[in-house]
């Protein structure tokens, strides 16, 4: 099943035509239950606990009111509600405000002296238009210290839900450990600092008809994308069956980068793999003397999937063999020193767009160079940056980050796996070597790139759950983990298709 992400304007728009034909007021009343509903699970058995709600002056407040109004039922709740000087509020704000009053919610202007048992960040969602500063930027900064779980409202407060940028500059935004967010998921929660300020996301629907979404911004990316090229493999099946990928680059100095690359090719199912060395690298590696040394310089560029860039360097001699891989055929994933290299060569931007057959994976300054602007510009709006890419440059671009963001034509899709423990040296060469992997089995471009960036993500997820990492994680250890994630992967996919 698909999992799609709706920008700020899309929502509107579908809320718009799902109110015109509902009483008013039934989509915040289903949005206060559901809400209510989730705090309850969050708090779990029992009354009587301390819940804060924060309440701004639109409709993500009143939201926030009628979960005080379900809430006090059973629990001490205290109220702070940020009327605003703006505008009256809506219908169905009013009438909520008019619930919250009649309920035993306590309101006040000052936060209680003791920590609560949860707080409800219902200040500002969609309607965020600028940063948080006075009173609102004041209560975030104390429940951000706080320890106890956070239920961000549609999103949290001071987040753009498009970009998953915090509205700044010098912005401040909750730290939610979860967020509800409503009629559709939205990109912001899942990329960019998304991910470390919403917290678990969970997705309330409204009772809203399929029919009236319009197709998504993007996508979220999880195995249901790719699931199509997961095969079991045949009793008959020999190394040839599943391609050969080399990866170019080891500038004197460098060994080590294509050499994490190539395990995680070869870990992750490569038939025969190639470290093809720009500078006379070493004979062969004693760790993994399954990969195949070579000298770039005399290395058949057709006979393999290449992978252009890990350690690579920037001589003449990186130069030239990056011009000849672009002379041949294959398939090619280009990253790090060739991402460098290309951003500084017009001639070879060229070549790249006119033969196509590329992944890109750019990390946001690589993306900032070779788009000519700067890391805070890519990073404002990673899925544009992501789209402007893979357009430019006729390919798909994967741009790295918390919520890896994946564009080709007009598809894009944000990753869910993956956590600081990547944070690392070598973690991006050993992606591009899973990618150049399943390039080499088969895989078209755009599902490489996913199932490459989501496994990279799910290995490190794996080492984190078993206790290694996030803190002191190595690049050299995710092949290994990636090997069991597809292994798993295949196994359930495979099933599911017999
Ligand atoms: N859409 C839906 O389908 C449904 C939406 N629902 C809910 O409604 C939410 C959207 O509601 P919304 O449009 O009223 O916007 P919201 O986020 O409450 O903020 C607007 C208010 O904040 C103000 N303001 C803005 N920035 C500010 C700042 N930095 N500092 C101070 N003030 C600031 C702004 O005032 P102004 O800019 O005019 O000064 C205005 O008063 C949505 O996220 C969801 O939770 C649900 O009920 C279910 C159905
Ligand atoms: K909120």
């Amino acid at each position: 099943m698909q999992h799609p992400l709706f920008s700020v304007a899309q929502i509107r728009g579908i809320e718009r035509t799902a109110a015109a034909g509902l009483e008013p007021g039934i989509l915040m009343d289903r949005a206060g239950r559901a809400a209510a509903d989730h705090a309850a699970d969050l708090l779990g058995p029992g009354t009587g606990r301390a819940v804060l709600v924060l309440a701004g002056p639109g409709n993500n407040g009143g939201d926030a009111l009628e979960v005080a109004a379900h809430l006090a039922a059973r629990e001490q709740v205290t109220v702070i509600h940020l009327r605003g000087d703006g505008a009256q509020p809506s219908f169905e704000t009013a009438r909520a405000i008019e619930r919250a009053g009649a309920s035993s919610a306590t309101f006040t202007d000052a936060l209680p002296s003791a920590e609560p048992d949860l707080v409800i960040d219902g200040l500002f969602g969609i309607g965020l238009t600028r940063p948080l500063e006075g009173r609102g930027r004041e209560l975030v900064d104390t429940i951000n210290e706080y320890g106890c779980p956070v239920l961000a409202l549609d999103l949290p407060s001071g987040l753009d839900a498009d970009t998953g940028a915090v509205v700044g500059p010098d912005g401040i935004a909750v730290r939610a450990s979860h967020t509800i967010t409503f009629i559709g998921d939205k990109p912001g929660l899942h990329t960019n600092e998304g991910r470390e300020y919403a917290g678990q996301v969970a997705v309330v629907g409204l009772d809203i008809s399929q029919d009236q979404f319009p197709p998504a911004t993007a996508l979220l990316s999880t195995p249901d994308l790719f699931a199509h090229c997961l095969r079991a493999r045949g009793q008959n099946a020999n190394k040839g069956t599943f391609g050969n990928v080399a990866i170019v680059g080891g500038a004197h100095g460098m060994t080590g980068a294509p050499m994490l690359g190539a395990r995680a090719a070869l870990f992750t199912g490569a038939g025969r793999v190639f470290a093809a060395f720009v500078d006379p690298g070493p004979a062969y590696d004693s760790t993994q003397p399954e990969v195949m040394c070579r000298l770039a310089g005399g290395f058949d560029f057709g006979t393999a999937t290449l992978v252009l860039g890990p350690g690579m360097g920037h001589s003449p001699d990186a130069v030239r063999d990056l011009l000849r891989a672009f002379e041949s055929a294959s398939p090619l994933v280009i990253d790090a020193d060739a991402l460098n290299l290309i951003a500084n060569s017009p001639d070879l931007q060229q070549r790249l767009t006119q033969r196509g057959n590329a992944i890109l994976t750019p990390h946001p300054l690589e993306a900032a160079r070779l788009l000519g602007m700067t890391v805070p510009i890519v990073q404002a709006d990673r899925l544009a940056a992501a789209h402007e890419l893979a357009a430019r440059f006729n390919a798909v671009a994967v741009l790295k980050g918390s919520g890896t963001v994946i564009a080709h034509g007009d598809q894009v899709a944000v990753n869910s796996t993956g956590n600081p423990g990547l944070a690392t040296a070598g973690t991006g060469d050993v992606l591009a070597g899973i990618c150049g992997s399943l390039l080499a089995q088969g895989w078209p471009l755009w599902e490489a790139a996913l199932g490459g960036v989501w496994l990279h993500g799910a290995a490190a997820d794996r080492l984190v759950r078993r206790g290694i990492g996030p803190i002191g994680l190595t690049a050299g250890e995710l092949p290994l983990a990636a090997r069991a994630v597809l292994n798993e992967l295949v196994r359930r996919y495979a099933r599911r298709r017999s």
